[in-house]
C-alpha cells in the first residue's frame, strides 16, 4: 500500500523509519512539508501533487494544528484515502464530521496515535465495547506533564528547565501551553469519551492544568502521602456522562504515583470485564509512530475500523464528577477549612464548581494551584 505523510517531524519521522525499517506491506511515497524543510525527493509542498496521486490509497496526518489538517483530512477523505491521523486537537474538534465523510467515500479513519502515544487505547476501548459498556475512565494522558512531575518529584528539578527538555525530546506540543494548561488532555478526554460512551463529547469540560505547580506543592501532598498527577477522567450513569480535566492528587501507594517520565496510564471500568489499565510511553517519534503505523497494517491488511456512533442521546452532567479539592491559594476562600500551611480544603465540589473557584482565586493570587483529593482504597 502507497502512504503519503503530512508532516515529517517527531512524528512523522518516527512513521518512516519504522516503515522502512520493519514494514513490507506499506511503503512512504509521498511526503508533505512547507517549502523551507524540502530534504527528501518523496517531499512536496503542494497537498495536489498528494491528494491527486491516485497511486497514494492512505494519508497519515502528523502535521498537528486544526488547520490546514482538518480541510486536508476532508479532501483526503472525499477523494477516497483512508486516513490516520495523531493530531488529536483535529480529532477533538473535527470527529463527527470525518465519520461522516468516511462514511460517505466508503473508507476509514483511525485514530489510535491521538490518544496515549505508543498504547493501544482506543483499539481496546472499541473491543472493551463489542460486549460492555464503559461506565468510566480515567488517566495519566500527556507524556510532557507527567515528565515535568515526575522530575520535579523524584530530581528536585525546576519546572522551567524540565518543560524545556521535554520540548527538546519531541515530547511537547508545538505550543507547550497545551500541555501545561490542559488542553491536550481536554483534546484526548473528549476523544475517549467520544468512543467510550459513544456520545459527540461537549467541548465545554472543566479544564486545569498544572502551570501553577510548585515543588513546595508536591513537598506539601508528599507530607500528606501524595502526589499530584494531571489527569483527564470521564463518568456515564444511565442516560448522562460527564467529564474533566484537571489535577488530582493520588495517594503514593497508586499506580498512578509511579508512573515516571513520559510515560501514561489509562483505566477503564466496564460492565463484565471490570477494570482494566493501559501502560506505556504517552509520546515520542517510536512510540507514537508505532501506534500509527498499527493503524496502517490493520488498513493495508482490510480490517477497516467500525464506523463510530457518536448518536448517543446522553445528557452532559458535570455534576456527576465531585471530589474533595485542595487550593493553594492567598485568596480567600468560601467555605474552605485548613488544609495546610497556605492549602485550603474544601470539600464535595463538582469539578466544574471547582474550576470557576480556581478561577476566582487567581484574580488575587494568580498563582494559585488546585487539586482535586483522589479517594483512597
Ligand atoms: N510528539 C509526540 O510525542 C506526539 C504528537 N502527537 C501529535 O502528532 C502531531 C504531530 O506532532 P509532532 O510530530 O510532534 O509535531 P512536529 O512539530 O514535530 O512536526 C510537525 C511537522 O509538520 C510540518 N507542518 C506543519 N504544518 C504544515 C503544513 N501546513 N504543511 C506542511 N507541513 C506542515 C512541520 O514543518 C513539522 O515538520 C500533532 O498533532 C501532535 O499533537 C500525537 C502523539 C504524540
Ligand atoms: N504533547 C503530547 C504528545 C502526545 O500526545 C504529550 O506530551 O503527551
Amino acid at each position: 500500500m502507497k502512504i503519503a505523510l503530512l508532516g515529517y517531524g517527531t512524528v512523522g519521522r518516527g512513521v518512516d523509519q519504522i516503515i522502512s525499517e520493519r514494514v513490507s506491506e506499506a511503503e512512504v511515497t509521498r511526503i508533505l512539508e512547507l517549502p523551507d524543510r524540502l530534504t527528501d525527493a518523496r517531499m512536496t509542498s503542494d497537498y495536489d501533487d498528494i491528494v491527486d496521486d491516485s497511486s497514494v490509497e492512505l494519508v497519515v496526518e502528523c502535521m498537528g494544528g486544526l488547520e490546514p489538517a482538518h480541510a486536508f483530512i476532508m479532501r483526503a477523505l472525499a477523494a477516497h484515502k483512508h486516513v490516520v491521523t495523531s493530531n488529536k486537537a483535529v480529532v477533538a474538534a473535527h470527529l463527527a464530521e470525518f465519520i461522516s465523510a468516511a462514511a460517505q467515500a466508503g473508507v476509514s479513519l483511525y485514530i489510535e496515535a491521538a490518544v496515549g502515544g505508543g498504547i493501544p487505547w482506543i483499539a481496546s476501548i472499541e473491543k472493551v465495547r463489542r460486549i460492555d459498556e464503559v461506565t468510566s475512565f480515567s488517566g495519566i494522558m500527556n507524556g510532557t506533564t507527567n515528565y515535568i512531575v515526575d522530575a520535579m518529584r523524584r530530581q528536585g528539578a525546576e519546572f522551567a528547565d524540565v518543560l524545556a527538555r521535554a520540548q527538546e525530546l519531541g515530547y511537547a506540543e508545538r505550543d507547550p501551553s497545551a500541555d501545561i494548561d490542559g488542553i491536550d488532555v481536554k483534546n484526548k478526554t473528549i476523544i475517549s469519551a467520544a468512543v467510550a460512551f459513544g456520545v459527540n463529547c461537549t467541548p465545554d469540560l472543566p479544564v486545569s492544568g498544572i502551570r501553577n505547580l510548585t515543588k513546595a506543592d508536591l513537598d506539601l501532598f508528599a507530607a500528606h502521602g501524595r502526589t499530584v498527577k494531571l489527569l483527564g477522567r470521564g463518568v456515564r450513569q444511565g442516560g448522562r456522562y460527564a467529564a474533566a480535566v484537571e489535577p488530582v492528587a493520588v495517594g503514593e501507594g497508586t499506580l498512578e504515583a509511579q508512573v515516571p517520565s513520559n510515560f501514561n496510564l489509562m483505566t477503564l471500568d466496564a460492565t463484565t470485564v471490570g477494570e482494566l489499565k493501559f501502560y506505556g510511553q504517552g509520546a515520542g517519534s517510536l512510540p507514537t509512530g508505532n501506534a500509527i503505523v498499527q493503524d496502517v497494517l490493520d488498513c493495508a491488511s482490510g480490517t477497516l475500523r467500525p464506523t463510530y456512533d457518536l448518536s448517543r442521546a446522553l445528557a452532559y452532567a458535570p455534576e456527576l464528577l465531585r471530589s474533595d479539592y485542595v487550593v493553594r491559594t492567598s485568596a480567600a476562600v468560601e467555605g474552605a477549612e485548613p488544609f495546610d500551611e497556605g492549602a485550603l480544603l474544601v470539600r464535595d465540589l463538582a469539578a466544574a464548581d471547582a474550576r470557576a473557584l480556581l478561577a476566582r482565586a487567581c484574580e488575587t493570587d494568580h498563582t494559585s494551584f488546585m487539586a482535586a483529593l483522589a479517594q483512597e482504597g
